[in-house]
């Protein structure tokens, strides 16, 4: 078990996971009853940091963007293949990763299917520390697009993938870049939400509601039900909405144009 999940060199390790949790997630923690009755984020207390713009203050370093892209890499080589699988993306040939980080799902997605081409869109920091340390230059059917996906027009794609995406944001906001998906895509085309579900009668799973909490603590979003993003999705024009459970720990949601 520990050969498998915590010697660093693990293809399924978890030390990155690990290391960020106790190391930048649990001192937000620290402050959870403040989070609970402020219903706000707490980087100020926790590192001193406004988080007004929530990615620059967990950005605060070149080192710690590092460790948390780590930490986004680390789940996908546990249970990516499932999300990428849960629906046949094969129709969908020419794929924007939005906030694809180190791009893990996007290797996942070329290696299930071979016809398509999948771009990391992300803040260009990040884009460029995802070309020169997670994505191997052989990949080319990967590409890279630096940009803002809140500032900037999307280019357009068949398919959008927003893979723990929404979870950061408010309702308005996941509206506002949903829109902008809705708008980019090609006719047919869509977008594939991850996020890890909580049960429409808010009654479990235990993990997802802890996940809730540490969005909390640690952005300005929450985890939600299928409905409720079925409620976001048909707000940004979408009408065709297929919701997987997969059983594992993200679920993933097709919503078509
Ligand atoms: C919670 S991470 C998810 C990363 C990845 N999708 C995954 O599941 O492993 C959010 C990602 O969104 C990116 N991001 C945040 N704000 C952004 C923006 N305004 N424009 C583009 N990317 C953004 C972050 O840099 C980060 O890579």
């Amino acid at each position: 078990m520990s050969t498998v999940f915590l010697i660093e060199s693990s293809p399924k390790s978890l030390y990155h996971s690990i290391q960020y949790s106790s190391r930048t997630i649990y001192l937000c923690w620290h402050h959870l009853t403040d989070a609970i009755r402020e219903g706000t984020n707490q980087y100020e207390k926790a590192f001193g940091r406004n988080s007004k713009d929530l990615f620059q203050a967990l950005y605060r370093s070149d080192e710690e963007m590092v460790k948390f892209m780590h930490l986004m890499n680390s789940i996908w080589n546990i249970c990516g293949r499932d999300v990428i699988t849960a629906f046949d993306l094969s129709p969908f040939r020419s794929i924007y990763d939005l906030g694809g980080c180190s791009g893990a799902l996007a290797k996942h997605c070329v290696s299930v299917y071979p016809e398509s081409s999948v771009t990391i869109f992300d803040l260009p920091k990040v884009v460029k520390t995802s070309r020169e340390h997670f994505v191997s230059q052989r990949d080319d059917r990967i590409h890279f697009y630096e940009g803002d996906f809140f500032k900037d027009a999307l280019p357009p794609a068949d398919l959008y993938i927003l893979a723990r995406i929404l979870h950061d944001w408010t309702d308005q906001r996941c509206v506002e870049l949903l829109r902008k998906g809705y708008q980019s895509c090609t006719p047919g085309g869509g977008v594939l939400l991850v996020e890890a579900l909580l049960h429409e009668d808010n009654s479990g799973p235990l993990t997802v509601q802890l996940y809730s909490l540490n969005m909390l603590v640690q952005t300005e979003g929450r985890e939600r039900k299928g409905s409720e993003y079925s409620g976001l999705l048909a707000a940004a024009g979408f009408t065709c909405v297929h919701i997987h459970r997969t059983g594992k720990i993200y679920d993933v949601i097709l919503a078509r144009k």
